[in-house]
């Protein structure tokens, strides 16, 4: 939804048609064993030396950077006692060699590309080039704490593949099909022990959680994790388990394993007297899972027993307020317009609350979201903080504009590709939902087309992620966003962007995700940082289906607005698309000509032709059938506003108002007094939302003011500011916008 599709790029469809090629040409070599494998040595000088030029400065001007989603293949369910050890040489082309599993060691340090690779040995001294797809950013963890010259590690049901340049190579899609293997781990060869670099393996429970801390102390947190684990192998009393424990909850939460810690701290067994350390950091693990009311509560508890703890006192403030947002959707929207101005990546610490509606089954439209009582226009429905947000910054994005740096997701199976943060999306789900399996119904639940996923949520104590369900997810409920719906308003008002825009920054929000589309909508999702904000834009009665645009029908032609949906797998059935499949051919041919004549009159370079141009707007108008409220008219509001500017610029304002109620009856709304009689101006049914609407109401209050029809000004304005607040998510900025 208003995200960049990459079909349009020229390098796209060559990119598309080069990867096809090399897919079906690995196809016929599947189940081939190749004779032409590199010797190990030949093999490790090829990787050193592109290792060695990755290093170097390139010229990246004019790259595509691509994530190829092969073709989906499930993530392994099996657990590893019940799988058989393989070999690389006797791995197969283009197999998923289920029931077995690969032992192998790096011999080489991590190249990061796309995937993070490196040279790994078996235990027959033969090699193979690992490519771990869906692994964190380097900022978050290096490449070398992942995998470096001496990591063991194993790979479950291994793809050996084919690879781009011909290589041959193992993928490896879903992060839950690596294990890597910790020191005293009995599958280790004994041959392999001597080499494992500056490893103890073993030692007291005291002098493990001791290194553990230093690990700490110096930011190793992964390493921080495997030296407390390895110590709660050890004897060891109650107290040192719980101390131990503790320690290792810091180092998850510093790893954003928020589940994990929460789970050290003793959480769910905690005594009358937890330590204040237990307490601090299960209300970090509770706040950071979004569960503020549980963090209120042991935040409390630590404030009672630990009133001197000052850091408790601060936190517990941010968790109240936290937990009144998700309660009450009161916000401080002028906070986050503030914040989300500053803050790269835009993510503001805000809490989602979910307002009067409900998930439920729709006639046709599979699952949607359904308001719980009746709602009037500008009503907040949600204010949700997305369950993940890939922020793209205006330069980044706007060299992809230029298509010299490209940044795509490209779907083989699917013939579908994306511009813009996709990519980082989808590995900072797939990396969220292994580190916090609790975090993951919320996402899997999502709609994800045919797709079908393993319901196997966990082997061998550990979480599976399928990836692919992953990439389904987010194909079918990724939003574009811009850093604040104001400045994509600004931009309409001031001229800069008529048509709604397609954004590089983009997110997914789970409970927004329900909610379908039509194009004569009812509600409206605006922006604020990675807030999205959806409220109604007219009166709604209890049990009415919430819709929004997923494309706004201004601006595109019928058949260029179902193509949009194709990628959803829908045909749009609303008012508006029935009407305009309806259309006799003969009339629409008419609307383009008088459409062409209309523009000749407005662009006359004397001044707009006004009896030419009222003509043809009656004729446009009476080319259409059915009442305006039922099918709004989307040619003929946008010449209308024109006049309406027009006028007020005239103080014609007779014909302002008339204009400017013309502007709101072909979008849908059914107004009375909007005139110079003595009925009061109302809304009696609210249209489509669109930008320029709080112009238009604008317009209408300085003409009431101009008559001195000071009430219906204040209505006017009314109506300006509820547009204004469904538009861009909030009415704190309206003062600032229109001065
Ligand atoms: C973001 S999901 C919306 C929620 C979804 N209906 C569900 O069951 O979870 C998008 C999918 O909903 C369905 N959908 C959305 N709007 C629709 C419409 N107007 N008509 C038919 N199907 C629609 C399509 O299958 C689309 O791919």
């Amino acid at each position: 939804m208003n995200v960049h599709n990459a079909a349009d790029l020229e390098q796209y469809t060559q990119l598309m048609s080069r990867q096809r090629l090399t897919l079906q040409k690995a196809k016929a070599r599947q189940g081939q064993r190749p004779r032409d494998r590199r010797s190990r040595q030949d093999a490790y000088s090829k990787f050193m030396l592109s290792l060695m030029l990755s290093g170097r400065q390139r010229d990246d001007r004019h790259l595509i950077h691509t994530s190829l989603i092969p073709p989906s293949y499930h993530p392994c369910i099996a657990p590893l006692a019940e799988l058989r050890p393989a070999a690389i040489r006797d791995l197969q082309l283009e197999i998923h060699h289920r029931g077995t599993y690969l032992l192998l060691r790096s011999i080489t340090p991590p190249q990061r590309m796309t995937a993070i690779m490196a040279l790994m040995e078996d235990k027959k001294d033969d090699v193979v080039l690992l490519q771990l797809y869906q692994q964190e950013d380097e900022i978050s963890l290096e490449a070398t704490k992942i995998v470096n010259i001496g990591t063991i590690l194993l790979v479950k049901e291994p793809y050996f593949k084919v690879m781009g340049d011909g290589e041959y190579g193992l993928r490896v899609d879903h992060v839950s099909d690596v294990v890597h293997l910790k020191e005293g781990n009995t599958m280790i060869p004994d041959e392999w022990r001597p080499r494992l670099i500056e490893i103890e393996t073993t030692g007291t429970a005291e002098s493990l959680k001791l290194r553990g801390n230093a690990a700490v102390g110096e930011h190793r947190y992964r390493d921080a994790i495997t030296e407390y684990s390895n110590a709660l192998k050890q004897p060891a009393t109650a107290n040192q388990i719980e101390v131990i424990k503790r320690n290792r909850s810091l180092a998850y939460l510093k790893m954003k394993q928020f589940d994990a810690a929460l789970s050290d701290t003793g959480f769910s067994t905690f005594t009358s007297t937890p330590s204040d350390k237990a307490l601090f950091r299960a209300a970090e693990a509770l706040y950071y899972l979004g569960r503020y009311s549980e963090c209120c509560e042991v935040l409390e508890v630590l404030h009672t027993n630990f009133p001197e703890n000052k850091q408790a006192s601060e936190v517990l403030a941010r968790a109240r307020s936290r937990f009144l947002e998700q309660k009450t959707g009161k916000y401080n929207f002028k906070y986050f317009q503030a914040k989300a101005k500053k803050l790269q990546p835009p993510h503001l610490d805000a809490a989602s609350y979910i307002g009067p509606v409900e998930v439920k089954q729709t006639q046709s439209k599979g699952r949607g979201l359904f308001v719980t009582k009746a709602v009037k226009a500008g009503d907040l429905l949600l204010c949700e903080k997305a369950f993940s947000h890939a922020h793209v910054s205006d330069r980044a994005a706007d060299n992809a504009g230029s298509s010299s740096e490209v940044t795509m997701l490209v779907n083989i199976e699917t013939n579908q590709g994306f511009r813009g943060g996709q990519a980082d999306l989808l590995k900072s789900i797939v990396q969220s939902l292994y580190r916090n399996p609790s975090l993951a119904p919320a996402f899997t639940a999502l709609y994800h087309g045919p797709y079908e996923a393993v319901t196997t949520s966990a082997i061998d104590g550990e979480p599976v992620v399928d990836t692919f369900l992953v990439e389904r997810i987010i194909n079918f409920n990724v939003f574009g966003c811009p850093v604040s719906s104001v400045i994509s308003h600004k931009n309409v008002r001031d001229g800069k962007e008529m048509k709604e825009k397609a954004h590089h920054s983009c997110g997914i929000w789970t409970q927004a995700s329900y909610i379908n589309h039509s194009c004569t909508s009812n509600a409206r999702r605006a922006f604020i940082g990675d807030m999205m904000i959806v409220r109604a834009t007219r009166d709604m009665e209890s049990g009415t289906e919430i819709t929004f645009w997923y494309h706004s029908p201004l601006g595109a032609s019928a058949k260029a607005e179902q193509e949009k949906f194709k990628h959803w797998d829908f045909v749009c059935d609303c008012a508006i698309c029935q009407d305009s499949r309806d259309t006799k051919a003969a009339v629409a041919a008419e609307r383009e000509k008088v459409m062409k004549n209309l523009k000749r009159a407005y662009e006359n370079p004397l001044g707009i032709q006004m009896r030419k141009a009222n003509k043809l707007l009656e004729a446009l108008n009476n080319t259409y059938i059915r009442p305006a409220h039922e099918v709004p008219r989307l040619l003929l509001w946008d010449p209308l506003l024109v006049l309406v500017r027009m006028y007020a610029k005239q103080s014609d304002v007779v014909k302002c108002l008339d204009s400017a109620s013309k502007v709101l009856t072909s979008l849908g709304f059914i107004v009375v007094g909007a005139d110079t009689s003595t009925t009061s101006f109302a809304v009696v049914k609210w249209g489509l939302m669109i930008d320029q609407l709080v112009e238009t109401f604008l317009h209408l209050k300085a003409a009431f003011v101009a008559i001195d029809a000071y009430d219906d000004a204040a209505r006017a304005d009314e109506y300006a500011r509820t547009a204004y607040k469904t538009l861009v998510g909030e009415d704190t900025s309206f003062n600032t916008t229109y001065v």
